[in-house]
């Protein structure tokens, strides 16, 4: 378990007397980062001054702002000051994953979501902060490195084959899946069995950690012959089981599994068909599930089988916009795996489900299904919106796409069509919002309050953490000028009764190349405690916590 005194221990072993408390290991091909507090010493003890570190990547283009640029070194784990109160019951570590290497040799990933994972431990502990950040070390993060250049096939890139017969080989791997990345860059959860897994959208990028140390353990293989080789980057994970949906780009539809606690094993529950015309399924990035059913998005975003072989890539990457045909959203019971309704929705753009719930009439039947979610006002040009250059050259002008929460009615009595509103009027929250928690206590029950990344106008992207009141219809923010929080993460006080009592945890990428933690009291929203760390972080995207055994 990390703790003050495993780092302190660690500090007399790598660094002897030089920089007693801070742990750092520079990224292969690259000079380390220096901590600001004093020097940073390599894997092979060299030692180099701060003053003559370069903090920043040279791809930032002058930007100081931490968010967009690559984390300079591998690793590293140090005590960090704390303004404020962090709660004592707040005993755990809170993990968050993200992309967070964009620069491999010469060559600058194009997107987001093209970075190579980077791990941020939090560990809080009678109200002190140890942070920790870690490469995963995929194979195709390690290959990189190694070799200085692409080895397999992330987000929106493709390597470069070097001859006829190195593409055609290369089309072929895709085929067996062998050339797609494992680079688990979008999530974290903790397995109810208490391993904890890092995410993606391919399959073999799911990859165990170790929670206290953030090192890799390995591939999390799963050992049954369901195939397949992606899935949705976000399980539904509770203390007994694990649910995902695997999209079937042959047979157009979703497989949806359940995998018990404990166990590598996925089983099927049911499948869904698309209902439209359409040749693929939909982009299931995320999805919901109530106390007994399943939500099953069927966007018009699908997944486009020619982009996926194109190197190249497309404007909506290895997707297509088909609005002809339709919207849909599935609903499948739990238990027997059974549609119990098929709906078509408004065109809709969503990354993010919220949460899911069932509504019940006067005589206590079930008469709809709530399901909240990140709204893109069915434009896709969000998608696009986070490449790298767009992210980096902010001119100050009012650039975020308008964004809402959104709320689907799905009927369930039969009716065909269900409805798609904003469930609070979009300016309360600046008309942006993304990167969505709730109290985990309320996943599949309804919920009252929404903990998410908002915006303050002008932006280019969300900059607010904002908590939403769906009963009150209110929003309220914090805001530091300049600054790029990421996804506010709900932590609830043990033994809580009200919804918002807890914490909402969130690292923070400041504009000028630093970086911090910022814990805000759930129910007033009010910043109660910042940890300040010795160096900016890059953006990261999703979380989970630990508790401390
Ligand atoms: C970071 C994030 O939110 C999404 C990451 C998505 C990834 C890495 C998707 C990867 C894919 C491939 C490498 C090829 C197959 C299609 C697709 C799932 C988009
Ligand atoms: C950063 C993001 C989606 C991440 C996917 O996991 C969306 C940002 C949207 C901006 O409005
Ligand atoms: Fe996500």
């Amino acid at each position: 378990m990390a703790s003050f005194s495993h780092v302190s221990a660690m500090m007399t072993l790598v660094h002897g007397s030089c920089f007693p408390y801070v742990s750092a290991v520079a990224r292969p091909n690259h000079k380390p980062i220096t901590t600001r507090r004093g020097a940073t010493t390599i894997a092979a003890n060299v030692t180099i001054p701060a003053e003559e570190v370069d903090v920043y990547d040279s791809t930032a283009k002058g930007s100081k702002l931490a968010a967009w640029t690559s984390v300079r070194q591998e690793r590293w784990e140090g005590a960090v000051d704390v303004d404020g109160h962090v709660p004592h019951w707040l005993k755990g570590t809170y993990l968050r994953n993200g992309p967070g290497v964009w620069n491999v040799g010469d060559h600058s990933f194009r997107h987001l979501f093209d970075g190579y994972a980077t791990l941020v431990g939090l560990h809080f502990e009678d109200g002190r902060v140890i942070l920790s950040h870690r490469q995963i070390e995929s194979d195709a993060y390690r290959s990189a490195m190694k070799n200085n250049r692409i080895q397999y096939r992330e987000f929106s890139e493709a390597p470069r084959p070097d001859n006829f017969l190195a593409y055609v080989s290369e089309l072929a791997s895709l085929f067996s899946g062998a050339s797609l990345t494992d680079n688990s860059n979008t999530g974290v959860v903790k397995l109810g069995d208490g391993r904890v897994v890092c995410l993606t959208e391919t399959i073999k990028g799911s990859m165990e950690i170790n929670p206290d140390t953030l090192e890799t353990i390995g591939r999390f293989d799963y050992s049954d012959e369901l195939g397949g080789l992606i899935h949705s980057a976000h399980p539904v994970v509770t203390e007994s089981e694990f649910l995902t949906l695997i999209p079937d780009l042959l047979r157009p539809g979703y497989l949806v599994v359940r995998m018990e606690a404990g166990s590598n094993e996925r089983k099927a529950i049911g499948r869904v068909d698309c209902s439209g015309s359409s040749s693929s399924p939909g982009w299931v990035h995320s999805f919901s599930v109530t106390e007994n059913y399943i939500i099953v998005p069927e966007m018009p975003l699908r997944y486009c089988p020619g982009n996926l072989l194109r190197a190249e890539p497309t404007p909506l990457y290895k997707f297509q916009w088909q609005p002809e045909d339709g919207a849909y959203m599935h609903v499948m019971c739990k238990h027997s795996g059974k549609i119990v309704a098929s709906v078509e929705v408004p065109l809709f753009v969503t990354f993010h489900f919220i949460n899911a719930y069932e509504e019940v009439d006067d005589n206590g039947e079930l008469s709809e299904i709530i399901v909240d979610c990140c709204e893109h006002n069915a434009d896709t040009t969000i998608l696009d919106n986070l490449r790298l250059n767009n992210l980096r050259t902010y001119s100050g002008m009012d650039v975020l796409l308008d964004a809402r929460l959104g709320r689907f009615s799905i009927p369930m009595d039969g009716t065909k069509r269900g409805k798609l509103e904003s469930a609070l009027n979009p300016d309360k929250h600046g008309r942006g919002i993304d990167m969505s928690t709730i109290n985990p206590t309320y996943l599949g029950k309804k919920h009252r309050y929404v903990y998410a990344c908002c915006a303050q106008r002008p932006c280019n992207f969300p900059n607010t953490l904002t908590k939403i009141d769906l009963e009150k219809k209110t929003a309220k923010s914090w805001h530091e000028h300049g600054a790029v929080p990421s996804e506010p993460f709900f932590v609830a006080r043990p033994g809580a009764i009200e919804e918002d009592d807890g914490v909402a945890i969130s690292v923070v990428s400041d504009k000028n190349g630093e970086g911090y933690a910022v814990i805000l009291d759930g129910k007033t929203f009010e910043e109660i405690a910042r940890a300040k760390f010795p160096y900016g972080l890059p953006y990261g995207l999703h979380g989970c916590w630990v508790p401390k055994a």
